[in-house]
Order: C-alpha cells, then structure tokens, then sequence
C-alpha cells in the first residue's frame, strides 16, 4: 500500500487504460477522482472501483477546457482533502494519411492530446505549489511518441507533444520538488484500438480485426497489451521508489520500439 493517505485524479478515468491505472492505484491505497467527459460511463467506473473498498469520486469534466481541469483539481481538494498525484491519460485517437488532415482534425485532437495535457500539468503544478506538495504529474504519450506511424500523422504530432511538455514541465518544476513523467505503451486493446481499426477498414479495405492483429503481430513479447500491464508502470512512477525520475517518457510495449 504504497499510496496510503494520497490522493490521484485520472483523467479519461471511466474506461481503458486509465480505469486500470486508477483500479492500481487504489489498490496501492490510494483516494481516487476519476474525471472523465462521459458521466455514464463514469458512474460504472465508480460502482465498480467502489466495490473493492477504495474512495473514489467523479466528475464529469472536458479537458480541453483549462477551467473545468481547475475546477476538477479544487473539487479533489474540497472532496477527498488533499491531492497529490496527477494523471493525464485522457486522448483520441484519429487515423488519416498525412495529405488528408484537415484543420479542424488537427486542431480536434491537438486540444484533447496536446491542449489537455498542457492544462492538465499547468494547473496540478499550480496547486501543488499553492498546498507545498512534492507532488507527481504522470501523462500518457505513446509508441506513438517515438516513432511515426503511416496513418497516424496527427496522432503522432500529439504524443511526440506530450514527450516536450514533459522534459520541459520536469526541468521548470524540479526545483519544487514536482516530477513530470510519461507512460508510452503499445498497443492495448481499449475502445481506442477498436476505432483505429474500423477506421484503418474503411480507408484500407482492410478486414475487421486485421489492423489490430497485424500491429500485435510485431510485439516482440506475442500478445497485445492490457489497462493493467501499463498501470503497474503508472503505480511506480505514482509511488516513492520513483522519487528520483523525472523527464522520462517509458516505453512499455511489449517489445515494439527500442530506445
Ligand atoms: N489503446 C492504446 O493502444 C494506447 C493508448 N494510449 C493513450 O492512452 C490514453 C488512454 O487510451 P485508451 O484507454 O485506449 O482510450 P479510450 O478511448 O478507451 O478511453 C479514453 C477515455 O478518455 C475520455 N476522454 C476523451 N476525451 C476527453 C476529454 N476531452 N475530456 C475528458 N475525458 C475525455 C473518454 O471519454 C474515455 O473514457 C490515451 O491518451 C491514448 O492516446 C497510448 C498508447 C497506446
Ligand atoms: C493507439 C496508439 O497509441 C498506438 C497506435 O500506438
């Protein structure tokens, strides 16, 4: 229980990766806020995470929208009484050649990858401040954030973003005590995955599932990746025996990109 007595917000919370990484972490003892745009899919995750004994409140918020990430922060606060670790995993994901972005997808998932983590370190690190909290701000990059994938251009652009924001946030805040890293995992299968494929369908012609199988296909490790193999990464960078990291984006893919 190596998170006794703090208190983490998952962003993108109510499903996927960051519900596992939020059911470890209060597993590690943790008090959870999970803030999510979907207040349906919310009020299961809490049902849920509440039946193991954890602490766990909602709220419903947008992260492209700097006030509500604020808001969101000062109802942790007001709620479970403290705060300490911030994790920005919220994201879409988009799939389109390079020559057919357009502007609006552009600026459509920039605000939700690029913009909502930007908030998301912004105002943790400016609460921390304010409450003299050595706290920890953990984003979720990607594969996707050290290598191009053809298809993936804006995706990409956001989650090489993510990796700057982070190297930049942990020099600025280090004298504060604040860590800023990132989690990069592979490929995991989430609701996200099944719109990446179904979209590589469409544009390719591909068969259903054959997108998924074919990116499994090349993890050195044999199988696709689960919500808990990346929280257990999360639950170390969340905890002490990472107190001395900071600026790192981790690779955890099962052998897919080598760094
Ligand atoms: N699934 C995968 O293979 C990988 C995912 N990632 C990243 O991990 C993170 C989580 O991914 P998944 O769980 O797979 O995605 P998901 O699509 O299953 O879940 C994302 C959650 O974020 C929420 N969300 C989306 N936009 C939001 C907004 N503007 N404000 C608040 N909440 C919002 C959604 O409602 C949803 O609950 C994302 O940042 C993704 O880019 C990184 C590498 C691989
Ligand atoms: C979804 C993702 O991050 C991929 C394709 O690496």
């Amino acid at each position: 229980m190596t998170l006794n007595g703090k208190t983490a917000l998952v962003t993108g919370g109510a499903r996927g990766i960051g519900f596992g990484i939020a059911q470890r972490l209060a597993a590690d003892g943790a008090a959870i806020a999970l803030v999510d745009l979907n207040a349906a899919d919310l009020s299961e995750a809490q049902s849920q995470l509440s039946k193991s004994g954890a602490k766990v409140i909602t709220i419903t918020a947008d992260v492209t929208d700097r006030q509500q990430v604020i808001d969101a922060i000062d109802s942790t606060v007001d709620q479970l009484g403290g705060f300490d670790i911030m994790i920005n995993n919220a994201g879409i994901a988009q799939v389109q050649p390079i020559s057919e972005i357009t502007e609006a997808e552009m600026d459509k998932i920039h605000a939700v990858n690029v913009k909502g983590v930007l908030w998301g370190i912004q105002a943790a690190a400016a609460r921390f401040k304010k409450d003299g909290t050595k706290g920890k701000i953990i984003s979720a990059s990607s594969i996707a954030g050290h290598d191009g994938f053809p298809m993936l251009g804006a995706y990409c652009s956001t989650k090489f973003a993510v990796r700057a924001l982070t190297q930049v946030a942990a020099k600025e805040f280090a004298p504060d005590g604040i860590t800023v890293n990132a989690y990069c995992p592979g490929v995991v299968g989430t609701d996200m995955w099944t719109e990446i494929d179904a979209r590589f369908s469409d544009l390719t012609g591909a068969k259903k599932g054959a997108t998924f199988d074919k990116f499994v296909g090349s993890i050195a490790l044999g199988r696709a990746q689960t919500a808990e193999d990346v929280a257990s990464l999360v639950s170390y960078l969340a905890g002490p025996d990472s107190d001395y990291m900071t600026g790192q984006a981790i690779l955890i893919d099962g052998g897919m990109v080598y760094r």
